[in-house]
């Protein structure tokens, strides 16, 4: 073990008088930003199945913890989203009154493009209507 840990700081150094370092195969020149792209990795076919598709059941049954290597929305380790829970719960009944209360129609397509953040081929346009069978438009109603 103590051999290994030698060994491999000395390729460090050595990488390192000569401006660069060595990570799992990938050459990082010195100078560079090495980011953490979380929208990728919730973007990944290979770990979300269709993940282009809205499908909130998709997460389902999973276990979204702090430090999974598969869901970084909040971050994770020692720097781990203080407001998780609270961030959660307040999608959670935003979303819900945002879509049982509106109805909600995309005025022209648009595409994802992925350089390496994501963003939309055009501006997405949506039409926001209430919907007349939601709760909250009958109790307005009443008053
Ligand atoms: C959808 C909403 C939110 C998202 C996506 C989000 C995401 C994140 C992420 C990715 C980090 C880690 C940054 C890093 O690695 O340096 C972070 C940190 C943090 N977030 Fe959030 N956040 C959200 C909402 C909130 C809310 C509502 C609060 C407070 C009420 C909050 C408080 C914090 C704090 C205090 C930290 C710093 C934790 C630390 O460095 O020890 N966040 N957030």
């Amino acid at each position: 073990m103590f051999k290994t840990l030698v060994n491999n700081y000395k390729f460090v150094t050595n990488d390192l008088i000569q401006n660069r370092v060595v990570v799992a195969g990938y050459t990082i020149p010195a100078g560079w930003i090495v980011l953490v792209v979380p929208s990728l990795l919730h973007y990944d076919p290979q770990i979300y199945e269709q993940p282009c598709e809205f499908n909130p059941w998709r997460w389902e049954g999973k276990e979204l913890l702090c430090g999974s290597k598969t869901f970084m929305a909040f971050g994770g380790g020692a720097r781990l989203c203080a407001g998780a829970e609270f961030a959660r719960l307040g999608m959670a009944i935003f979303l819900h009154h945002l879509v049982t209360t509106y109805d909600l129609s995309l005025i022209d397509k648009s595409y994802i493009i992925r350089a390496p953040l994501l963003r939309f081929s055009k501006p997405i346009r949506i039409t926001i209507s209430e919907n007349p069978l939601s709760s909250s438009h009958q109790y307005a109603n009443l008053f």
